[in-house]
């Protein structure tokens, strides 16, 4: 099926994304943006062209504007494409659906919007780091309503297919409460810790190592995009910030009694055991169960060449590598590459690798 032609309103990372995937898969995007320079740069990358459209002819409107903007930028994309479905990727929805039923005078076009969020993005804003590949293998929930339409959800349902990420249905409020604790409360978590740093000497900022930055790589997002999503999901939000107030009440007692009574480490435990059952629960790649791959370490020299050598010689192995991670060494010219593989092919991969030269060992933690 086809949704073409597409226009996507809002050329930042994640329309730009999608214009670029929908491109790859050869559907018909236009581009605009209130800023007629990113619509230019996200065409520039292959997201699109920022021609007009004929507006009767297009079959797929996807609204990817900041938060405040979404409902009043829905309901001119319903009015000026009067035939086609309208979706957006806003990551609150329960606010934006109660705007646009108070501000749309005919309720009847709204069987035409059906709401959607795609979980993937970036701490980064604006097309210049847009990837056709983001929504590959990530969930996308599409928020029906109760007057969308069928043609319209199957609209959604191409387009969530056609970024070749995996759908889930949602009802708006169940959507928002999910969000609240698996991406906004951990946003806030981010945001506390890193801005902790800030009344960190720089003597002690030098020993960071990875373990900060993946705490708080999405504490590096715009606050002005939070500011907006923290505010449409506060009521979602606020029971789970509550929640980690008495959780970390919890945590400072367990270390009191550390303090306290040496030896009287349980408590801590406790909390610790906690977290790694949490970390266990997060579902895999394909949204499927997780699963306890084997890590490896490899040292990548700082040549030319060498990231495709090393993956070259993993496939003569015959080994599939389910996921990988990158981090570079702050001194020395060489980056470590963390490998995922099924834990049975693990200690033969590592004795093929050593054989070729390279240096390679089995780690502990997860990618
Ligand atoms: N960043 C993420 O990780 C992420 C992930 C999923 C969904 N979202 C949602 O996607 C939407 C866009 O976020 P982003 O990260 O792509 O932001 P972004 O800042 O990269 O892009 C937003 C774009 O919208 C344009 N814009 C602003 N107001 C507009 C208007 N009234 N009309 C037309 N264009 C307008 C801006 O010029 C900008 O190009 C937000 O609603 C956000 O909640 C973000
Ligand atoms: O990977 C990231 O940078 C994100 O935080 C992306 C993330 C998320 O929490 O998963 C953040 C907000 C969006 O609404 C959807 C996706």
């Amino acid at each position: 099926m086809t949704v073409s032609p597409v226009v996507l309103i809002g050329a930042g990372l994640v329309g730009a994304s999608i214009g670029c995937a929908l491109t790859e898969e050869g559907q018909q995007v236009h581009l605009r943006d209130l800023s007629s320079s990113h619509a230019r740069v996200a065409a520039g990358l292959g997201a699109g062209t920022v021609d007009e459209p004929v507006a009767a002819d297009v079959r797929l409107v996807v609204v990817a504007v900041p938060p405040a903007a979404l409902a009043e930028v829905i309901a001119g994309a319903l009015r000026d494409y009067p035939n086609a479905t309208v979706t957006d990727v806003g990551s609150v929805k329960a606010g934006v659906l109660h705007r646009l039923w108070e501000s749309v005078g005919d309720r009847a076009v709204l069987e035409r919007y059906v709401g959607s969020h795609p979980m993937a993005g970036s701490q980064r804003t604006g097309p210049v780091t847009a990837r056709a590949d983001l929504f590959v293998d990530r969930t996308w929930v599409i928020t029906p309503h109760r007057r969308s339409g069928e043609a319209g959800i199957a609209a959604v349902r191409e387009l969530v297919k056609l970024c070749r990420a995996r759908e889930v249905v949602l009802d708006v409020e169940e959507h928002d409460a999910a969000v609240a604790r698996v991406s906004h409360l951990p946003h806030l978590m981010s945001v506390l810790m890193a801005g902790r740093l800030t009344e960190v000497e720089p003597e002690q900022l030098q020993l960071a190592g990875q373990g900060l930055r993946d705490v708080t790589r999405i504490a590096g997002s715009d606050p002005e995009l939070w500011q907006q999503i923290v505010g449409a999901n506060a009521h979602a939000l606020l029971p789970e910030l509550r929640a980690v107030q008495l959780r970390l009440d919890d945590l400072i007692s367990a270390v009191e009694t550390a303090q306290q009574t040496p030896g009287r480490t349980d408590g801590v435990r406790t909390e610790l055991e906690r977290g790694l059952a949490g970390t266990r629960r997060i579902p895999g790649k394909h949204g499927s169960a997780p699963r306890d791959d084997a890590q490896l370490v490899v040292e990548i020299p700082d040549s030319p060449g060498a990231l495709g050598r090393l993956f070259a010689e993993i496939g003569e192995a015959g080994v599939n590598v389910e996921d990988i991670a990158i981090e570079h060494d702050q001194v020395r010219e060489v980056g470590y590459l963390t490998l995922a593989v099924q834990p049975t092919l693990a200690d033969g991969l590592v004795a093929t690798m050593r054989d070729r030269g390279w240096e390679i060992r089995q780690a502990r933690s997860e990618v």
